[in-house]
């Protein structure tokens, strides 16, 4: 090829012409050389697009891609025989998702037919394998229509749902999904009921200090319904097929159905993803969430104390979501979940984060919300399995999850980078503020609520452990975010210690609603989760006992909260501190520190932590008002005391020495 086609492959080429009368006023005139003949112009040396309508030109746009989004019709390339199967899986799949959807009185699933409704890709009357239509002995008007199912879309299908349907999505500067959870920006507890059956009344924890609050089997059918209903009137549904758990050999399948593509893409983060090859053979889900938040319940429905209920039903394995749109109730919901089925098979369930150093010693992080799990389980120098639902099997620690939900609140690119740059494509940010022109997020703002979060997909973390696995944890560290002031930075527990906080669940904040000066408010939840427990809080610290004693764990206590005073007075413990303390737990260096033990609550703290202050590591150093400090101390020590009476009856474990051990290692006033 000559030197001048080969430039011409290139588009324009500029060349000074030899011929001397093609010079104008002595100045070598500029020529333009394309393939075509010389007489006509033409700008471009492309061929046209092979569309003839600017209908063609926008199908050729998409390619059909074997993502289980692609509406259904298997590629030209395949051979007739594959076509067949391919067919019968998706007619199956449709069937499966319409036996989901079924109203029980009606005894039929809807008509389903897969794709976006506004999409001229898929129509009713030309592709009938493409919808199942099941047979209605009942006819009535909700028998004439369709259900769209979008089915595991993709982020970006996703954003554009949320953009072009829901109100209050937008993207933000680094491309996460801004999107507002509605009226509840938290979860609503109160409103959590578990169906109370001849299985679950005996293998569950009912009554004073439970989470579960008991409903009946026909209350659990009517809201059934009415979400059932609700889904099957709009014109789309999502649905979601993951799983939960890491550990292959525990592994749970969830199916999502949801109105929102914010829900969609929330789970589609907070849950494994599955590869096609997954998905193909997916089946009959394990556990399907119907989450119809945007409809309330029925006041009049039995049970119902509030436009609010979050209702769980372990022999159906279902749940419905009605009166609440904040996506973390789908999250927490299977975390419950899981706090039945894993104990049933002898594996612990933690509401914990977990990390791995690079010689493979792991770590778990307890503590209640905004205590510090995913904060501190997110380490630049360490593997993130990750910050918040775990499973301790005889294999190890698995992640149950698929993604990490953390709090934005104050977030600093500085203080917690792999979090700040994680908020990018893909991420749902719930209730931020942003600027409305250059779409910054100001993370300073709590003007929508102050539990702003972020929810991405784990491997968002640059260091991430994919799969979620890692072997048994050397240190235990319980997360305490004390806003009294009193309780030390770190210290080291003994086994009894260790159980006794798991089992109070001890943390302290601070009441956001008052105005002027806020008392702290003392939290007390069993297992640091038991708003998540289905069992017996001494089920899950029996079991936690017997691991750490077979495996050699160290418990800690640190806290993430106040020095120097109460919340208030002192300040909250600088973030670079505590990092600084964890490094020295995970580097085993502090586990051979001096220590010494303070008054009341008897930890052994140690006297010297590098890159620490060590005048910080005993709290009364750091009050002015010595008689103040003795005076909170003793307060919190008998809040700890109230809330373990209701302990004291329960025997922990086989082992009736360890039950008296743990009694005693609280504080003594
Ligand atoms: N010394 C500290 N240690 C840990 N976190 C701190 C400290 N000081 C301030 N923080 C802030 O406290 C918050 C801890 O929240 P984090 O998201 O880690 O909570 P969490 O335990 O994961 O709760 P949840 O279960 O609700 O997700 C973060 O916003 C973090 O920036
Ligand atoms: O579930 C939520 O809303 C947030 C969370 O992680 C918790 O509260 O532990
Ligand atoms: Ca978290
Ligand atoms: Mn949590």
């Amino acid at each position: 090829m000559s030197e001048m086609a080969k430039k011409e492959d290139n588009g324009f080429t500029f060349t000074r012409s030899a011929s001397s009368n093609a010079r104008i006023g002595g100045l070598a005139r500029i020529q333009t050389h394309t393939n075509t003949p010389p007489e006509v112009c033409h700008d471009d040396s492309t061929p046209p697009v092979k569309a003839q309508t600017i209908h063609d030109l926008h199908s050729l746009q998409k390619k059909k891609s074997s993502a289980p989004s692609t509406p259904i019709t298997s590629s030209a390339a395949a051979s007739p025989f594959s076509t067949i199967l391919e067919e019968e899986r998706q007619r199956l799949q449709l069937q499966s998702i319409s036996a989901s959807l079924a109203s029980l009185t009606r005894e039929t699933g809807p008509k389903v037919v897969r794709g976006d409704p506004a999409s001229k890709v898929v129509t009713h009357h030309h592709h009938d394998h493409h919808y199942l239509t099941p047979t209605f002995d009942d006819a009535s008007d909700s028998a004439l229509k369709f259900t769209h199912v979008l089915y595991n879309l993709s982020p970006a299908e996703l954003y554009e749902q949320a953009i072009k349907y829901e109100k209050g999505s937008f993207i933000t500067a680094t491309g996460a999904l801004a999107t507002l959870s509605g009226a509840k920006t938290g979860r609503s507890p109160r409103d959590k009921r578990v169906v109370k059956d001849e299985s679950t009344e005996h293998d569950l924890w009912w009554g004073k200090g439970s989470p579960n609050i008991e409903m009946d089997e026909h209350t659990f059918l009517i809201n059934r319904e009415r979400a059932v209903d609700y889904l099957n009137s709009l014109e789309k549904v999502f649905v979601n097929d993951q799983f939960l758990n890491w550990d292959p050999e525990h592994r749970i399948k969830v199916r999502i159905v949801s109105a929102r593509a914010y829900h969609s893409l929330f789970m589609h983060n907070m849950c494994i993803r599955p590869t096609p090859e997954e998905l193909e053979e997916f089946g009959t889900p394990d556990f399907t969430i119907y989450n119809a938040g945007q409809f309330p319940c029925n006041r009049y429905t039995h049970h119902m104390t509030s436009s609010t209920s979050i209702d769980i039903n372990i022999a159906r394995k279902e749940m419905v979501i009605l009166g609440t749109q904040y996506a973390g109730e789908m999250k927490k919901g299977l975390f419950s979940v899981m706090h039945y089925l894993m104990p049933k098979r002898n594996i612990l369930s933690l509401h914990s984060g977990c990390n791995m150093g690079k010689d493979g010693d792991v770590a778990l992080f307890f503590g209640l919300s905004g205590t510090g799990k995913t904060t501190l389980s997110t380490d630049h120098n360490r593997y993130l399995i990750g910050d918040d639902e775990h499973c301790w099997s005889e294999n190890g620690v698995s992640n149950i999850e698929g993604g990490c939900y953390a709090k934005c609140v104050d977030l600093s690119r500085e203080k917690e980078p792999d979090i700040w740059n994680a908020i990018k494509f893909g991420t749902v940010l719930e209730n931020v503020v942003f600027d409305e022109h250059t779409r910054d997020v100001d993370f300073s703002d709590k003007s929508v609520t102050e539990n702003t979060r972020a929810a991405y997909p784990i491997e968002y973390i640059p260091n991430a452990k994919i799969p979620c696995v890692a072997p048994h944890p050397k240190n235990v560290i319980l997360l305490a975010c004390d806003a009294f002031g009193v309780l030390p930075p770190v210290s080291k527990l003994s086994l009894a210690q260790t159980m006794y906080h798991f089992i109070s669940g001890y943390t302290a904040l601070v009441a956001g609603t008052e105005d002027g000066i806020k008392e702290p408010q003392a939290t007390f939840s069993a297992c640091f989760g038991a708003a998540f427990i289905m069992m017996h809080p001494t089920k899950y610290a029996a079991m936690l006992a017997e691991k750490m004693q077979k495996h050699g764990a160290t418990g800690w206590l640190v806290n993430t909260g106040w020095s120097g005073g109460r919340y208030g007075v002192g300040n909250r413990i600088k973030l670079p501190y505590t990092r600084k303390i964890i490094d020295a737990i995970h580097s085993g260096s502090l586990l051979n520190a001096e220590y010494t033990k303070t008054e009341v609550f008897g930890l052994e703290i140690p006297t010297a932590i590098e890159g620490v202050p060590s005048e910080i590591l005993d709290p009364v150093n750091t009050w002015g008002d010595k008689k103040a400090y003795q005076d909170t101390l003793l307060k919190l020590a008998s809040l700890f005391k109230k809330n373990f009476e209701g302990f004291i009856s329960y025997k922990i474990g086989t082992d009736q020495s360890l039950t008296e051990e743990i009694l005693a290692a609280g504080p003594t006033l």
